[in-house]
C-alpha cells in the first residue's frame, strides 16, 4: 500500500509520549511540555530522542513527517539529518515562540527567532537529501508577537517555504488569542493578514473554525491537519472532518505526538472514524430532541422517536451526516497527507511518475495481531489491517523506492 503521511507530530515530545495528558492543553503546555522542549538545547539528548522517534515512526509506515523540532536551532538541523539518514520523507521546523508567559525559559526574543529561522533555513535548504525540507514554525499565536508572525510570513514568502502552527485547538486556547490580538476578527485571520496562510501551509486542528473561517482555508488552499487522537486526550474537542471536506479543504491526519498517544497513523485512522461516529451520534440526539420538543409543541409526538425506534426517522433515512468511511480514513492518511502539504505530484499513491513511497503488509505474518481465518476479498484484509493491524505487519518501508525498514544497521 502506499506510505503513510504525518502532517503533524512534536518529534521532542516524543520523550514522554503515553504519559502526561491528565491536563488541558494550555497547562499542559506549561506544565509538561515546554519544561521538556526545553533541554533540547543539549544536542546529545536531542539526538538519543530524534534517532528513536524517526525509526519508531518509519517502522509503523509513516514514509513522510512533518515535524516540529523544537527553538534550538542546532538541534533542529540534527533531526533534519538524522531523517535524512535514514531516508525519511520529512519537512522539519525550527519552532518559534518570542513570548511565552506560562515558562518563560523558553522562548527567544523577536530577533534571535527570526534569524535563527534563517540561519536554520540555510542549513537545510542546501543540503544533499533533497527530501528533507524546512518549514517555517510559529508554535501558535499565543507564543508568537505579531512582530515575529508577519517576519515568518514574509521570510516564507520570500523563499517559497512550507508553514505550519497549530489553530482553533481548545476554547481556553482560542479566548486567549482574541486577548492578545484585539485588532483581528477571528483566529484565522491573525495568520492570514500575516501571510501565513498559503497552498503550503498545514493547521493542526481546527476543531473550532467557522464555516467562515473554512471558507478562508478553501481560498488560501491552506491544510487542515487532523489530529483525533490529541484532540480526545487533551479533551480538546473534535474536528468535523466531514464538515471541513464538504468545505473543499484540504485534510491530512496528524498523530500529534505527544497529545495524542500514538505514533501509528493507524490509530490516527481509528480515531478519524471513531471522532466521526460520535459526531454523528451527537448530532443525532439533537435532532431528535428537537423533533421531540417540535413534537410537544404542535401536540403530537411521533411515536417512532419516543421508543427510540429511528428506523422510520426521515433525519437518518435521509443520511444527512455520513460518517467518515475507512476507505476515506485511508485515504485522508495517504493521498490527503500528500495534498495538505502539497506534494501530492510527488506521492500518496501509486500513480505513474510518482515516486515509490510504499509499505510491504504481510496480513499473514507470523506474529500477526490477527488472523484471516475464512477466505475473505482484498477489500476486507485491507480494512481489517486496518482496523487490527500494527507493525508487525508492516515487513518493508520504501521512501523514493529505496527500502529503509528493515534498517540496514543498528546504531
Ligand atoms: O497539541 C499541541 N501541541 C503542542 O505542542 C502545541 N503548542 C501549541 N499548541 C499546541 N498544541
Ligand atoms: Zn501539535
Amino acid at each position: 500500500m502506499p506510505g503513510m503521511i504525518d502532517t503533524h507530530i512534536h518529534a521532542p515530545q516524543y520523550m514522554f509520549i503515553g504519559t502526561g495528558m491528565e491536563r488541558p492543553l494550555l497547562e499542559w503546555l506549561a506544565c509538561t511540555t515546554f519544561p521538556t522542549e526545553d533541554i533540547f538545547l543539549d544536542v546529545e539528548i536531542a539526538r538519543n530522542i530524534y534517532n528513536a522517534v524517526v525509526r519508531r515512526t518509519l517502522r509503523n509506515g509513516t514514509t513522510t513527517a512533518c515535524y516540529f523540532a523544537t527553538i534550538h536551532t542546532d538541534a533542529s538541523i540534527l533531526l533534519a539529518d538524522i531523517a535524512s539518514q535514514y531516508g525519511q520523507r520529512a519537512f522539519i521546523g525550527k519552532v518559534c515562540m518570542d513570548r511565552n508567559d506560562t515558562y518563560e525559559k523558553y522562548s527567544e526574543t523577536t530577533e534571535e527567532s527570526i534569524r535563527e529561522t534563517e540561519r536554520y533555513y540555510k542549513s537545510i535548504a542546501y543540503s544533499i537529501y533533497k527530501r528533507v525540507k524546512p518549514v517555517i514554525t510559529p508554535r501558535f499565536a499565543i507564543s508568537c508577537s505579531e512582530k515575529l508572525l508577519k517576519e515568518l510570513g514574509k521570510f516564507a514568502d520570500e523563499q517559497d517555504l512550507h508553514i505550519q502552527s497549530h489553530i482553533s485547538e481548545s476554547p481556553a486556547e482560542i479566548k486567549e488569542v482574541l486577548k492578545l490580538f484585539p485588532d483581528y476578527k477571528n483566529y484565522t485571520e491573525v495568520y492570514n493578514r500575516n501571510k501565513l496562510l498559503t497552498n503550503k501551509t498545514v493547521m493542526a486542528h481546527g476543531c473550532y473554525l467557522t464555516n467562515k473561517e473554512l471558507h478562508v482555508f478553501r481560498e488560501r488552499g491552506t491544510a487542515i491537519s487532523h489530529c483525533p487522537n490529541s484532540n480526545i486526550s487533551l479533551c480538546s474537542g473534535h474536528l468535523d472532518v466531514r464538515n471541513a471536506l464538504n468545505h473543499k479543504v484540504k485534510v491530512g491526519l496528524g498523530t500529534d505526538i505527544a497529545g495524542g498517544y500514538s505514533i501509528s497513523l493507524l490509530d490516527t485512522i481509528r480515531k478519524a472514524i471513531e471522532t466521526s461516529k460520535i459526531l454523528y451520534m451527537e448530532r443525532s440526539k439533537r435532532e431528535q430532541d428537537n423533533n421531540v420538543i417540535e413534537g410537544k409543541k404542535k401536540g403530537k409526538i411521533t411515536p417512532n422517536l419516543i421508543n427510540g425506534d429511528t428506523q422510520n426517522d426521515p433525519i437518518k433515512t435521509e443520511n444527512s451526516y455520513h460518517v467518515l468511511t475507512y476507505k476515506e480514513a485511508f485515504r485522508l492518511a495517504t493521498l490527503g497527507g500528500s495534498e495538505a502539504l502539497s506534494i501530492d505530484h510527488i506521492t500518496g499513491n501509486f500513480e505513474v511518475g510518482k515516486e515509490f513511497d510504499a509499505l510491504l503488509i504481510n496480513p499473514d505474518a507470523k506474529d500477526s495481531p490477527f488472523e484471516l481465518l475464512s477466505p475473505i476479498s482484498t477489500e476486507e484484509v485491507l480494512q481489517r489491517f486496518l482496523y487490527l493491524g500494527d507493525d508487525r505487519n508492516i515487513k518493508a518501508v520504501y521512501v523514493a523506492g529505496r527500502c529503509v525498514v528493515p534498517f540496514i544497521s543498528n546504531n
